[in-house]
């Protein structure tokens, strides 16, 4: 019997180690929350096994992990967790988001870029080296001290091609190109009969992706490369394992396919480079049909003349592109839309705003600036993000800690802010006492009527962000309420914010509420069961999508389509 007794001393041995420094960990954290000093770093949150860390509570259900570890008596706040030896700072109060949002010094998003250059999109360590170099900021003025040549300052350069493509000069021209693309692929003259068909969100990657594609991208590449619609939402399938940093080995195939869509781009780039002339231009001056638009030439321009970077490693970051510009606006889209269709007297509420906002000379048939201003439609869209986008925000200080609310962020150390955590908080948005409960689809939440002191976003009295005073101009005539984001930095956050914030915000804002109205206004959707659980596999990497296929049918409104005189 003596094995017994060395076995169960061993296990004493390796157990009582654990759980003493568990308990110490325990009380640290209540401590250092209840007692916050001057220069304070996050409470460690505790954990078991040391190196291990909270690995494997990520893992396993993250949203939940988080949520728990980020919350202390009944508030959101900050917490500090080991990862696989790693320590990372995860912020969830509001003061410390708004003071990320607001810091010069975390207003480059590079960490978050190498990490998705080299793990998901497939950039060779040559090309990023020049990328992890780059310690000059975002902004037009290198940050003091640092001593990066002007042609390799890759995060001012990428960033403010960015912000002239997308929020810029580029935003008119794209809008105009995407609406007449969308109008085209939600034609009023298909789907004659009742169609069945097996998937929404496939429906939306078919038409809604390759329109917001084309409309960045041009026609050639898909005129070129036939399949390269299906090999990236393959490729989209498999990110989260991308991201989770797994070898060629355990997914040969998933590799494979990124191979073959970078060829696809270098081919695509060859292909331009002979065709396109100055007269290839579009009358606006910024798209064309080899290129697509004018942030395509631009990057070709300026990321290649980067030192070390090469077709492939540009490929790589034009395959990013892609997939930051639609893989979260597709299934924005498509819950958008199943949530017209779904909730109770939606569906008429907006065909009605629809038929209000018509304009015969535009390419869709509405005027997409009212469209996009009206407070019924910007709700449904704004209450679509709020429920459905869980993403983390990636922030670091390369040069000096920061301070962020109450908390300290150590140089060098790794941020990370979840919006699923802040979009489902319950001491921040109105519930209406709780008929609408935070993790419920409520079209009519981001809407606030003067008569009604209850309506509106936040929780009424809860001491958060002052409610805004509607005065003069804003405040709304009519009984339709008004909608508005103010006051909820912070809390609604699907684009992140400050400067490293989304620059693709405002066409996405376009391409939802148009696609839902084009969708609306010409057909109508059955959906043929209902829907199903979300897919954990993509937490924390933009916008859910469902774990499982949305068959549906669809039929077009003739009397409508007549009656707009467009068939
Ligand atoms: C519902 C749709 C979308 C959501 C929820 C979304 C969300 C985000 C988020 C959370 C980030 C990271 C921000 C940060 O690091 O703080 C981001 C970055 C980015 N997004 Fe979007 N996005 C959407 C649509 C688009 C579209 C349509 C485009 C392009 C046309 C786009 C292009 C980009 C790019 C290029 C970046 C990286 C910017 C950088 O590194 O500076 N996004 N997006």
């Amino acid at each position: 019997m003596s094995w017994l007794r060395g076995f169960a001393t061993a296990i004493l041995l390796s157990v009582v180690p654990i759980i003493f420094n568990y308990a110490f960990a325990w009380v640290a954290y209540h401590w250092q929350h209840r007692n916050v000093n001057e220069r304070q770093i996050p409470p460690g949150y505790p954990s078991f096994i040391p190196y291990l860390g909270s690995f494997l509570s990520l893992v396993w259900n993250g949203e939940q992990f988080l949520r728990r570890a980020t919350s202390y008596a009944g508030k959101l706040t900050a917490a500090r967790v080991t990862v696989l030896g790693t320590e990372v700072y995860l912020f969830q109060d509001y003061a410390s988001i708004r003071s990320i949002w607001k810091h010069q010094l975390l207003a480059s998003p590079m960490t978050a870029y190498v990490y998705t250059l080299k793990y998901i999109c497939g950039q060779d360590s040559e090309s990023l080296a020049i990328y992890r170099a780059d310690d000059s900021g975002p902004f037009p003025k290198p940050h003091p001290g640092t001593n990066v040549s002007p042609h390799n300052r890759v995060d001012y350069i990428t960033h403010a091609g960015l912000l002239r493509g997308l929020t810029g000069r580029g935003l008119a021209p794209t809008t105009t190109r995407l609406s007449s693309i969308l109008d085209k692929a939600c034609a009023p003259t298909l789907f004659e009969e009742w169609t069945e068909m097996p998937d929404l969100l496939q429906f939306f990657q078919r038409n809604i992706g390759t329109s917001i594609m084309q409309s960045l991208f041009g026609p050639t590449l898909l005129r070129l490369h036939p399949t390269f619609v299906d090999d990236f939402w393959e490729y989209e399938k498999n990110v989260p394992r991308f991201a989770w940093g797994l070898p060629s080995f355990m997914m040969p195939g998933a590799y494979r396919n990124r191979r073959k869509l970078i060829n696809q781009l270098t081919s695509w780039y060859a292909f331009a480079r002979r065709s396109f002339t100055e007269s290839s231009r579009d009358e606006d001056g910024d798209g064309d049909v080899f290129w697509g638009s004018e942030l395509m030439r631009s990057r070709q321009r300026d990321l290649l003349g980067v030192d070390g970077q090469s077709d492939e490693s540009l490929a790589s970051a034009d395959l990013g592109l892609i997939w930051a510009s639609v893989s979260n606006i597709v299934p924005s889209a498509m819950f958008n839309t199943f949530h017209i269709f779904n909730e109770p007297g939606l569906l008429a509420r907006v065909r009605n705003v629809l038929d209000q906002r018509r304009r015969s000379e535009s390419s869709s048939g509405f005027d997409i600036g009212k469209l996009v201003k009206d407070p019924l439609l910007s709700s449904i869209y704004a209450e679509t993000l709020r429920v459905y986008v869980k993403t983390y925000f990636v922030a670091s200080s390369p040069h000096e800690d920061v301070l962020l609310g109450k908390w300290w962020l150590p140089k060098g150390k790794v941020a990370l802010v979840n919006s699923g955590i802040s979009h489902m908080d319950e001491g921040f948005w109105n519930t209406k006492a709780g008929t609408y409960p935070v993790n419920k689809f409520w079209p009519d939440r981001f809407i606030t009527y003067a008569h009604d002191p209850s309506s509106g976003p936040t929780k009424p009295g809860t001491g958060q962000p002052k409610r805004r005073e509607m005065t003069g101009a804003d405040r709304p005539k009519t009984s339709e309420g008004s909608f508005d984001l103010d006051g909820l930095e912070g809390s609604w956050i699907p684009y992140g914010g400050g400067h490293a914030i989304c620059p693709g915000r405002f066409l996405a804002k376009t391409a939802i509420i148009l696609s839902g109205a084009l969708i609306a206004d010409r057909y109508d959707i059955e959906l043929l069961a209902p829907l199903p659980p979300m897919s954990s596999a993509k937490f924390g990497l933009g916008t859910q999508k469902p774990g499982d296929a949305m068959p549906f049918r669809v039929c077009r409104r003739a009397h409508k389509v007549a009656r707009a005189g467009r068939v």
